[in-house]
């Protein structure tokens, strides 16, 4: 009689892998629900609003030209409700509209310390560390607040962050979510932020992966000085990676904040909106290749694909029905994601309109992924750079 062993083959075995992957990956999707749910948009930790000394924070603001949202997206900085922080203005450009701007907002806002630096100092090939330098060397307090020009905020984001920033922590950085604005493609990034994305940026927090998104993040001064300073960094384009892994090397945490970072810029398009996706593609796969390649595995339909026919194997189940079953169940899932990501008094989205969007993004981000894992040329603002494996880059 055959040894039952002996007649397991290559493809039960390649089954069984992908049943693992797909318990994987709608664990994800578990975890992702209920941390989304128990964190997102909670008050500021409570212990913190009790403190009578808080630490300062220093906000370094990277500026390059003027959006029709920036105004009022920076006006919310001047209106932080703490105690103790200034606001360093780097313009990366001499003669950049933005420097009236700030100077009209300086003249409204003349009890908050501001101050502007032009033209950054080259200390790498990463513009927007170049462009931060002055900001950085001038910066007083113990805490730098990186925040990218499209953020807004609320009046107690800061006491939030500021709140989560204990011992053993060394940045504090928050999930990258989109603001209510106008049209199609608002919605598509809205779509992308509050689901896939949300889902794998909590479950790597939650495992203790690191994935930590620059956008907005709140870094302890001295690891970045201890680390060698933020120069250091100048050397690769996803400057925030690397920062977030100098904070776990030195023994220290990454944080999530309770409040989601807000982007609201003020040009927006699929278009542009399918550059970023693939420019960051772009950044991760030079950095974390092994990882990175299984990216298109984690999607929603190669994902149902393959297992459908795994689970053909393995269990005989009708793969049409199972392929059904998934995409629907992973929707479902998903539209949940994207309400525990909606701020507090955003518009309610059709759920017709988010089908749409959601359909768009599902099929498109192969597309993105493509892009971005074929090519090492990669286009940020005004500069074109050349991406080496490991992260880092050369100016082209
Ligand atoms: C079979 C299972 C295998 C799991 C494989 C997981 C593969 C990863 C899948 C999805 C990736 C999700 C990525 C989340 C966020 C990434 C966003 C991003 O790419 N941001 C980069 C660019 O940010 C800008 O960079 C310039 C800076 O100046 C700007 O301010 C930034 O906004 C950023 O550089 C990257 C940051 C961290 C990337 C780490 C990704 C690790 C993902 C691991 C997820 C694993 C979850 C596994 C759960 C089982
Ligand atoms: O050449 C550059 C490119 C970017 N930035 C700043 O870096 C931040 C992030 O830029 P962007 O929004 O383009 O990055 P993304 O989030 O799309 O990766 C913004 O505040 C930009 O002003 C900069 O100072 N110089």
């Amino acid at each position: 009689m055959a040894d039952p062993l002996m007649s397991v083959g290559v493809a039960d075995v390649v089954a069984a892998l992908l049943l693992g992957c797909f318990c994987l990956i709608w664990f994800t999707h578990v975890i992702a629900l209920i941390y989304g749910k128990y964190k997102l948009h909670r008050p500021p930790p409570p212990a913190f609003l009790m403190k009578t000394e808080v630490p300062g924070v220093s906000i370094l603001k990277p500026l390059t030209g003027v959006d029709p949202n920036l105004r009022s997206n920076l006006e919310t900085f001047f209106k932080l409700d703490y105690p103790k922080f200034e606001i360093l203005f780097c313009v990366q450009d001499n003669g950049d509209p933005v420097i009236d701007l700030l100077q009209q907002l300086m003249k409204e806002f003349p009890s908050v310390p501001c101050q502007i630096f032009v033209g950054g100092e080259r200390v790498g090939i990463n513009p927007k560390i170049n462009n931060l330098m002055p900001g950085y060397g001038a910066s007083q307090f113990p805490l730098i607040w990186v925040c990218d020009s499209g953020i807004r905020v609320s009046r107690d984001t800061l006491t939030d962050m500021a709140g989560h920033m204990t011992d053993n922590i060394g940045v504090v950085h928050q999930l990258p979510y989109v603001c209510d604005r106008k049209g199609f493609s608002s919605l598509l990034e809205k779509v992308y932020f509050g689901t896939a994305h949300a889902r794998m940026y909590i479950s790597a927090n939650v495992l203790g992966i690191l994935c930590v998104t620059g956008m907005s993040s709140l870094w302890s001064k001295k690891v970045i000085d201890d680390a060698g300073g933020l120069e250091v960094f100048s050397q690769y384009l996803a400057e925030d990676y690397f920062m977030a892994k100098a904070v776990v090397d030195r023994g220290l945490k990454a944080s999530m904040s309770n409040q989601v970072a807000q982007q609201n810029c003020g040009t927006y398009s699929i278009r542009a909106f399918s550059s970023r996706m693939s420019r960051w593609t772009q950044l991760r796969v030079t950095m974390i290749p092994f990882l990175a390649m299984w990216e298109p595995m984690t999607e929603c339909f190669l994902l149902g694909l393959i297992c459908s026919w795994a689970f053909h194997h393995l269990f005989v189940w009708d793969p049409v029905t199972f392929f059904i079953f998934h995409i629907t169940a992973w929707m479902i899932s998903d539209y949940l994601q994207f309400r525990t990501c909606q701020m507090m008094g955003a518009a309610s989205v059709n759920k017709f309109e988010f089908l749409i969007a959601w359909l768009l993004r599902e099929t498109l981000t192969y597309w993105w992924f493509l892009r971005g894992a074929t090519s090492r040329s990669i286009k940020w603002k005004t500069g074109k750079f050349r991406l080496r494996c490991g992260g880092t880059a050369e100016e082209v």
